[in-house]
């Protein structure tokens, strides 16, 4: 891995307060440590419950983080709260399993992909309708979706809409939750394309969240997997999927059967290509 990892997680722990003599508190994350390298992708699987959510919830400072530090570019970002976590906005995004929940429903989709354009600049909003028309060519919408609404759209479009307005900032890294479990499967390789794509183009990191491994075998680098909230196996996606080392990876992969694994390696051998040329 090359340079300072733009992701470092070091010892991290989440507990959740109980409420009283029937709740007690519960650890859902213990001891987590691991780093996203620039435009890599690293998948984060493991059963209902094992953690997974929280840790992408950690990172982007939407759950309480109890031990351990979290580093973006090598800053420790544990605690930013307020002003200071919004400013981590263009380096920082996600995209979440639900683009509907996700995306204002009162907004021309050209409004909602201005606001992080225009967040924190002086550029007056008619300058930024080019970036606009842009945004929506490179993740394959037309251009007048500029001023439709997200329910104009269908699941997989607006799946596009959320991962433009993650992008529009060519962020460093993107905490992706599930961001393809909602659609059928040809929209799901559609949009896993467009994301590989646009990692060659912009040059984000993944930090991929999933259940799925046919997904994770296809479309990530690395796999962590997690077990009540701490990593039990970690290693190369195919290896993982293909030679599972622990028990637990092993039942998941049962549960799971995962296809052809040569078209995963032919893929990434195109992907690094594209990545070593600057394309
Ligand atoms: N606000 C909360 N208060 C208490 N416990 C919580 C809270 N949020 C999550 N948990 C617990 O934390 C554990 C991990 O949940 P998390 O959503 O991170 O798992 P996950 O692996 O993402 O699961 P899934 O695949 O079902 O989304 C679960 O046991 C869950 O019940």
């Amino acid at each position: 891995m090359m340079g300072t990892p733009v992701l470092q997680i070091d010892g991290l722990a989440v507990r959740y307060p109980g409420r009283g003599f029937r709740k007690p508190p519960t650890t859902v994350i213990e001891e987590v440590s691991f780093e996203v390298g620039r435009a890599e992708t690293v998948a984060l699987v493991g059963e209902s419950g094992s953690g997974k959510t929280t840790i992408g919830r950690a990172v982007l400072g939407l759950t309480p983080v109890s031990g351990g530090r979290v580093l973006l570019d090598g800053r420790d970002i544990t605690r930013l709260t307020g002003r200071a976590r919004r400013l981590l906005a263009p380096d920082l995004q996600a995209i979440f399993q639900n683009p509907y929940g996700s995306l204002n429903p009162a907004l021309p989709v050209g409004r909602t992909l201005a606001e992080p354009l225009l967040a924190g600049s002086s550029r007056p909003p008619g300058e930024v309708r080019q970036d606009i028309a842009e945004l929506l060519r490179r993740v394959g919408l037309p251009e007048d979706a500029a001023d439709r609404y997200p329910a104009q759209f269908s699941g997989g479009q607006r799946q596009r809409i959320a991962i433009a307005r993650a992008v529009a900032r060519k962020p460093k890294l993107i905490i992706c939750d599930e961001p393809t479990s909602a659609l059928d499967v040809t929209t799901q390789a559609a949009a896993l394309s467009l994301l590989s794509e646009l990692q060659s183009t912009l040059g984000c990191a993944y930090l991929f969240i999933t259940h799925d491994l046919a997904v994770v075998k296809e479309f990530a680098d690395r796999t962590l997997v997690l077990q009540n909230g701490r990593i039990v196996e970690e290693g190369d996606s195919v290896d993982v999927c293909d030679r599972p080392r622990h028990e637990y990876t092993r039942r998941l992969v049962a549960a799971a059967p995962v296809p052809d694994p040569d078209l995963q390696r032919q893929r990434r051998e195109q992907r690094s290509l594209q990545l070593s040329s600057g394309s």
